[in-house]
C-alpha cells in the first residue's frame, strides 16, 4: 500500500459555510487530505485501512458544526421528520496511466501518469518535458482536501492564487465527503443503500449525479464491471434482500431512458430499453415507456449494460466517453401480495450530463450545442432546486416553475418542488485544474443541503399514485373552469361523462386515501388491495390519459355548441322583442283606426238612423189602393228587397210604359194639359244604393234605392186635393231612355172622370210606376178597398209594398232627398218656375209646410206643356229621394235638402212635387186646410166638379181621420 504523507498545512484556508462564506484561518482544522490510494483493489483497500490521522484531528477540532448525522443503513424511517436533502460530494481520484487505458484523451490522462514516449527523444525536449511535468506535478496536487466526511477545502491554484488572491474555501455540511480513495461500495453503503431500505420498504426516492465533465457521474451511476455503480448493487441488493426474506411477493421492473438534445434541436426522449423507440412526455409522464420486469440482478445488469450501449456518448477533451444525455433509471417495486404490508415504490437515479466549459471541452459544432443543452438542463435543476430552497426559506416567495424549462425538470417535478426525497451526490475532480469547475459547483450547490423535505413518509399508494390521483386533479379543476359558465345540466351530463369512466377509480382511490389519513395502520391492507392494481393501472395511464384528451374535446365542443347557441338564441330574442315592439305598435295603430271606424260607424249609424231608416213612399189618396215603396237604408239592403224592387217593380214599370207608351202621345199630353199645371221633378243618375254608399256615403242616395228615378214629375194641378199624380217613368215625356231618366208624375186631377194617377218611376231596373193614366177611375172606388183591385193591375198590387196603416192619402211619412250633384237639370226652359224635386233636398228639412208646397206648385203648373217636357227630360240628374214612412200619424215633416255641390240653378219658383214631402215625422197635417188652401189657378169651374171635389175631400177627411184613429 502507498501511503502518501499529508500535505502541509496552509497558512490560511477559507473555509466555506452555508450559507454563510466566512475566511478564517484553521490551522489546526486543516482539511484531512484523504490519501491518493491507487484504486487497485477495493478488497485490499477495505483490508488495510489508512492512517487515521484525519479523523482524530476532526475529533479535536470542534469548532465546525457538526453535520447532522447519517441514518444509518439498518436504522428504520423515523417517520414524517421533516429531512434535509442529502447532498453528497465524491472527489475523483487522479486516474493512473495504467487505468486510463491506450485510448484515453488529454483530458483524462494525468501528466503524471502518462506513459512514456517507448522512442527516444530529443534531449532538447526531454528536458522541456521534464521541466514541464515537474511544474505540472506541482498543480496537479490537488485543490480539494477533505477535512472531514461532512467537508472540504477548495483550495485555488497558485497562478490563481497569486494573481487573483483567491483564497481557499471551506465547503462543509455535506452529509459525507467520498474522498479519492472510497470505493463504489463504500458510496453505496452510504448513500444509496439508506434510499434501498426505504424503497424496499416503499418509499420512493431519488438519486442524481452532479459534476462537471468527467468528474466521474456516469462512474459513479453505473460503474465499471470491476467497479459496478451504484444501479448494480441496488439490484443485487434487492434481489439479495428479496431471496434472503425468501419472499416472492414483490416483483421490480426497471426502465431506462434518456433525455437528449441533437445538435441543439430540441430535447427528445429515448427509451434506452430494449426494442425501446423515441418516446414522448406529457406533463410528468413520459408516454409508452417500456418497463422491463426483472427477476435477478444479472438479467438487470445486462439490460442496463445493454442500454448504455444506446446512450448518447463523445468524446470531449474532458472525457474520451462523455455522457451527451440526461440518464434516467426507475426501478420500481411491485407487490403480489394483497397481504403485504410492504409498500411500492420507485427508485429513480439520475445519470445527468455534466457541465462543461468551452474552453475546458473545447467543443465545437455539434459538441458545442449539446454543451449547451447539457448547461442548460443542469442550470435549470439548479434554479428549480434554489427556488425551493428561497421558498422554503421565505413562504411568502412564490415557488418558480423553472421546472417547465427542461423535459429533465419537468420529470423531477415532484423531487425539484420538495414534494419527494431527493438526494444528490456531487462529483469534482481533485486536479487543480478543474478548481474553476469544482469551485463553481460547491457555491451552487451546497446551498442546497439546507432544503429540507416535510412529507418524505408518504405511503406508497400515495407515492405511486400520487401523480395519477394529480392528474384527476388537474384534470378536474381546468374543465370545471371552462364548464362554470354552463348550466347546472350541462354540467351534469358532462359530469356523467367523467363519472362513467374515471370516477370509480378515482373515487376508491380518494377514500383508501382518506382512510390512510385517518386510519394509519389500517392504511397498508388498503394499500396492499390498491398495489395489486397498480400495474394494471399504470399500463391504463395511457389509456385513461387518452380518455382525458376525448373528454377535454368533448367538453370543448360542448362549450363552444353552447355557446353558438346562446349568441343565436340572444339574436333570436332580440328579434322577438323587436317583433313585439312592432306589434305593440300596430295594435296601438289598430285600435287608433278601429276607434276612428267605430267614430265613422258612429257617425254613420247616427246618418243612417236618421236617414237609413226604412223609408216607405206612400202615396195615397185613400186607404186602398196604396201605393207604398219601401226603401231601406244602407245597411239593410239585401238581395231580397233588391229582387222585390227590381223584379216587381220593373214588372210594373214596362206594364205601365206599355201602358203610357201605348197611350198616344196626344193623349198624354191632353192628359198634362187636362191637369193644368204640373211639376215635374227630373231625377236621373240614381246609381244603386250601395254605390252610392260607397262613393260618397250620401245617406240620402241609400235611402232611395227604389227612388232613383231620373226624373220625378209630378204633374198637380191647381185643384187643392191631395195631388196623388201618376209616376210617369220615362224621358221625360219621352220615353225612350227609360233607364236614364224618369219621371214622377203626381197628377192631381181634381175632375171626377179622371183618375189620379201615380207612378213612380226610378233608374235603370228600377221602376215603379203605379199609372192608370190612360184609364179613368172615380175617386170613389180608388178610394175604396174594395174597388182597389179593379183599379190596380193584379202585378202592381204584388209589386207594390203596400202600407195598411196609411190611411191618410196625402200624409205618408216620406223622405225625399234629391241628390243634385250630378245632376245635368235643364232649367232653361222652366219659365213657369217649375220646382223641380231633384232642386229639393228633404233631408234635413225640418219642416215643410205642406200648405206652401201645394200651393206654390201652381205657377209650374201654368207651364206649357212644352215646357214641362224639357224640365222633365233632363238626364243623369242626380236625385235622392228619400221616402220614408216612420209611423202612419200624419203630421208630415218635409225636409227638403238641397245639395249644391253641383249647384244648380236655382229655380225660380219652388214648386212642390210630391217627392219632396218628407212624410217622417209628419205629426201634424190638416188635411182641410191641404185642401182648401190649395191655391191655384183652377182650369175649370165646373160646379159639377166642385161638387165632386167637395165629395172627395170628404172622402178623404174621413179617410185622413181613420188613420188618424188606427
Ligand atoms: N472514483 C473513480 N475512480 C476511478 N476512476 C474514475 C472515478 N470516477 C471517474 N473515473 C473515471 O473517470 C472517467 C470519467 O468518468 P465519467 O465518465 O464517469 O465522468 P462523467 O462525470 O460521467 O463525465 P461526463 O459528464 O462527461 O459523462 C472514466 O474513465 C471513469 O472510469
Amino acid at each position: 500500500m502507498e501511503m502518501k504523507s499529508p500535505p502541509p498545512c496552509p497558512s490560511t484556508v477559507t473555509v466555506r459555510r452555508n450559507p454563510h462564506r466566512k475566511a478564517r484561518a484553521t490551522p489546526a482544522t486543516t482539511a484531512p487530505q484523504i490519501p491518493n490510494v491507487p484504486p487497485s483493489s477495493s478488497t485490499t483497500t477495505r483490508d488495510i485501512p489508512s492512517f487515521p490521522i484525519h479523523d482524530i484531528l476532526a475529533i479535536e477540532i470542534p469548532q465546525n458544526p457538526k453535520p447532522p448525522e447519517d441514518p444509518s443503513p439498518s436504522s428504520p424511517s423515523k417517520g414524517p421528520i421533516s429531512e434535509d436533502l442529502k447532498v453528497y460530494l465524491r472527489i475523483r481520484p487522479l486516474l493512473l496511466p495504467k487505468l486510463l487505458g491506450r485510448n484515453a484523451t488529454v483530458g483524462d490522462q494525468n501528466p503524471r501518469a502518462r506513459a512514456k514516449n517507448a522512442w527516444p527523444q530529443n534531449p532538447a525536449k526531454k528536458n522541456a518535458a521534464r521541466d514541464k511535468s515537474a511544474k505540472t506535478k506541482k498543480t496537479d496536487e490537488g485543490c480539494i482536501t477533505v477535512n472531514d466526511s461532512h467537508s472540504v477545502t477548495l483550495s485555488p491554484p497558485l497562478a490563481l492564487k497569486e494573481s487573483k488572491r483567491i483564497k481557499s474555501e471551506v465547503y462543509e455540511g455535506f452529509s459525507h465527503v467520498f474522498s479519492t480513495e472510497s470505493s463504489q461500495g463504500e458510496v453505496y453503503e452510504r448513500m444509496v443503500k439508506p434510499l434501498v431500505e426505504d424503497f424496499l420498504r416503499g418509499k420512493s426516492g431519488m438519486l442524481a449525479a452532479l459534476g462537471p465533465s468527467g468528474s466521474g457521474k456516469t462512474h459513479t451511476v453505473f460503474g465499471t464491471p470491476r467497479e459496478p455503480g451504484m444501479v448494480p448493487l441496488v439490484l443485487q441488493q434487492i434481489f439479495k434482500q428479496s431471496e434472503g426474506s425468501g419472499s416472492k411477493s414483490r416483483s421490480f421492473c426497471i426502465s431506462i431512458f434518456e433525455i437528449y438534445s441533437e445538435r441543439g434541436k430540441g430535447e427528445k426522449v429515448y427509451d434506452l430499453s430494449a426494442g425501446g423507440t423515441e418516446l414522448s412526455m406529457q406533463q410528468s409522464t413520459i408516454k409508452g415507456l417500456q418497463e422491463v420486469a426483472i427477476s435477478d440482478a444479472g438479467q438487470a445488469e445486462s439490460l442496463i449494460a445493454c442500454s448504455m450501449l444506446k446512450r448518447a456518448t463523445g468524446m470531449t477533451n474532458a472525457n474520451s466517453q462523455s455522457s451527451r444525455s440526461q440518464c434516467i433509471i426507475n426501478i420500481s417495486s411491485v407487490v403480489n401480495k394483497a397481504d403485504e404490508v410492504d409498500n411500492n415504490a420507485v427508485l429513480t437515479i439520475v445519470d445527468l450530463a455534466g457541465a462543461e466549459r468551452e474552453k475546458r471541452t473545447g467543443n465545437q459544432g455539434a459538441r458545442l450545442l449539446e454543451s449547451n443543452f447539457i448547461n442548460n438542463t443542469s442550470m435549470v435543476f439548479g434554479l428549480c432546486l434554489r427556488s425551493l430552497l428561497e421558498h422554503q426559506k421565505n413562504p411568502k416567495k412564490p415557488l418558480q416553475k423553472h421546472f417547465q424549462n427542461s423535459l429533465l425538470t419537468k420529470y423531477l417535478r415532484d423531487y425539484l418542488e420538495g414534494k419527494k426525497r431527493m438526494t444528490l451526490i456531487l462529483t469534482v475532480k481533485e486536479g487543480a485544474e478543474d478548481y474553476l469547475d469544482t469551485s463553481y459547483l460547491l457555491k451552487q450547490a451546497s446551498p442546497y443541503m439546507k432544503i429540507k423535505f416535510n412529507k418524505v413518509e408518504e405511503s406508497s399508494m400515495m407515492n405511486g399514485n400520487k401523480r395519477h390521483f394529480q392528474a384527476f386533479s388537474r384534470l378536474g379543476k381546468p374543465k370545471r373552469m371552462k364548464l362554470s359558465g354552463l348550466d347546472a345540466h350541462v354540467r351534469v351530463v358532462i359530469a356523467e361523462f367523467w363519472v362513467a369512466d374515471e370516477f370509480e377509480e378515482g373515487q376508491s382511490i380518494v377514500d383508501e386515501q382518506r382512510l390512510s389519513e385517518e386510519e394509519g395502520s389500517t392504511i397498508n391492507r388498503l394499500d396492499v388491495s390498491e398495489n395489486a392494481s397498480i400495474k394494471s393501472d399504470s399500463a391504463d395511464l395511457a389509456e385513461r390519459e387518452r380518455n382525458q384528451e376525448i373528454m377535454e374535446n368533448i367538453a370543448k365542443t360542448m362549450w363552444n355548441f353552447l355557446k353558438d347557441y346562446k349568441q343565436k338564441l340572444e339574436v333570436a330574442e332580440s328579434e322577438i322583442n323587436s317583433l313585439r315592439e312592432k306589434l305593440r305598435t300596430e295594435e296601438t295603430q289598430n285600435l287608433g283606426l278601429r276607434k276612428e271606424l267605430e267614430d265613422l260607424k258612429s257617425c254613420c249609424t247616427c246618418s243612417k238612423g236618421n236617414h237609413g231608416e226604412t223609408s216607405i213612399v206612400e202615396v195615397c189618396t185613400s186607404s186602398e189602393p196604396k201605393i207604398g215603396l219601401q226603401g231601406y237604408g244602407s245597411s239593410k239592403i239585401d238581395e231580397k228587397d233588391e229582387d222585390l224592387h227590381s223584379s216587381s217593380l220593373k214588372t210594373s214599370y214596362c206594364n205601365t210604359l206599355e201602358k203610357w207608351d201605348s197611350s198616344p202621345r196626344q193623349e198624354r199630353d191632353a192628359f198634362s194639359q187636362e191637369n193644368g199645371e204640373s211639376f215635374s221633378l227630373n231625377m236621373s243618375g240614381f246609381e244603386r244604393v250601395e254605390k252610392e254608399q260607397e262613393s260618397n256615403s250620401t245617406v240620402s242616395n241609400t235611402e232611395v234605392e227604389f227612388v232613383n228615378a231620373s226624373c220625378l214629375h209630378v204633374e198637380n194641378s191647381n185643384q187643392q186635393n191631395c195631388q196623388i199624380g201618376d209616376i210617369f217613368s220615362g224621358n221625360g215625356h219621352n220615353t225612350q231612355d227609360l233607364n236614364d231618366s224618369k219621371y214622377l208624375a203626381i197628377k192631381d186631377n181634381f175632375s171626377d172622370a179622371d183618375i189620379p194617377e201615380f207612378g213612380i218611376g226610378y233608374s235603370q231596373s228600377h221602376a215603379m210606376v203605379r199609372s192608370d193614366s190612360c184609364s179613368s177611375v172615380e175617386l170613389d172606388q180608388y178610394l175604396t178597398e174594395d174597388e182597389e183591385s179593379s183599379v190596380l193591375p193584379a202585378s202592381t198590387k204584388e209589386d207594390v209594398a203596400f202600407t195598411q196603416g196609411c190611411s191618410t192619402p196625402d200624409v205618408p211619412e216620406s223622405e225625399l232627398v234629391l241628390d243634385t250633384s250630378c245632376r245635368e237639370l235643364n232649367f232653361e226652359k222652366l219659365n213657369r218656375k217649375p220646382l223641380p224635386a231633384s232642386s229639393i233636398s228633404t233631408r234635413d228639412c225640418s219642416a215643410l209646410d205642406v200648405e206652401d208646397q201645394i200651393n206654390k206648385p201652381s205657377e209650374f203648373l201654368d207651364l206649357p206643356q212644352s215646357k214641362k217636357k224639357d224640365v222633365t227630360s233632363t238626364k243623369e240628374s242626380d236625385v235622392d229621394v228619400s221616402i220614408t214612412k216612420e209611423s202612419d200619424v200624419d203630421v208630415p215633416e218635409i225636409k227638403p235638402r238641397i245639395d249644391t255641390s253641383c249647384k244648380p240653378e236655382k229655380p225660380k219658383r219652388r214648386l212642390l212635387p210630391a217627392s219632396s214631402i218628407l212624410l217622417r215625422d209628419f205629426s201634424t197635417l190638416d188635411v182641410e186646410d191641404d185642401v182648401e188652401k190649395p191655391k191655384g189657378n183652377r182650369t175649370g169651374g165646373k160646379l159639377a166638379a166642385d161638387e165632386r171635389k167637395r165629395t172627395q175631400e170628404s172622402s178623404l177627411l174621413r179617410l185622413l181621420k181613420s188613420n188618424l184613429r188606427l
